[in-house]
């Protein structure tokens, strides 16, 4: 990335209370070259310059751990190309994490992602997410997903594979009000609910973001 990208990335995470090392910042921008690489060839990501991809996808991925924290089990669904699960592997390495998409060829570059960065504890499997209870029934600590899906159907994945007293994390952006209130009645019969919601703005745009925390009922 361009110096400019990486300063937005540096004071982004700051701005997250998140001080990087060096070698995080290194890890990170290696991945950004990375997906901007194997994105000339597959489609991983619509946003391709510098520093989109520094404020749009990596700090807005990091802004994840403000609910989340290590140690613990992760698993990130439909993560396309990592997101959130890698920058979030990247700062935080004692989460262990599970990311699932059901492309293969998105899954190929997070293997090869992981390889390139040296990432101990992260799996990526090209599954689709309705079909992980057989193997990690009540495993995970934190269920989260980024752009992935509507409310409901997201935490009808996650139940399943959610530890007892585990939080599914919804990153969302605006006019989330509105969507956790479609979602109560639904998310009642699943057997869940919103504990909390922080609302914030994506340092370095200033756009609108909410982590949207729900625990079984
Ligand atoms: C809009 S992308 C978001 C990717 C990434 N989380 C991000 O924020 O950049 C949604 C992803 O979900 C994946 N997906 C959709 N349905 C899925 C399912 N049932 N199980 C696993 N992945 C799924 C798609 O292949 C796609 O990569």
């Amino acid at each position: 990335m361009n110096q400019r990208a990486k300063d937005l990335l540096k004071k982004g995470a700051s701005e997250l209370g998140l001080e990087l090392t060096p070698a995080q910042l290194n890890a990170l921008d290696l991945f950004a070259e990375e997906l901007k690489k194997w994105n000339r060839k597959i489609n991983l990501t619509a946003i391709t310059d510098d520093e989109g991809i520094a404020v749009k996808h990596l700090v807005d991925s990091l802004s994840l751990l403000k609910a989340v924290h290590g140690p613990g089990r992760m698993l990130d669904i439909g993560s396309g190309g990592g997101f959130p699960g890698i920058p979030v592997k990247v700062v935080q390495p004692d989460l262990e994490i599970v990311s699932v998409d059901a492309v293969v060829k998105k899954i190929s570059f997070q293997k090869q992602a992981v390889r390139l960065l040296n990432l101990v504890g992260f799996d990526a499997l090209h599954v689709r997410a309705e079909t992980l209870a057989a193997q990690y029934a009540g495993h995970f600590d934190w269920v989260v997903s980024r752009a992935f899906s509507d409310i409901p159907s997201f935490v009808a994945m996650a139940l399943p594979v959610l530890k007892d007293g585990g939080r599914i994390v919804a990153m969302k952006g605006k006019s989330v009000a509105e969507e956790v209130t479609a979602a109560e009645a639904e998310l009642e019969k699943l057997g869940a609910r919103v504990e909390c919601r922080h609302d914030f703005t994506l340092p370095g745009s200033g756009d609108a973001r909410s982590l949207v925390i729900l625990v079984k009922k």
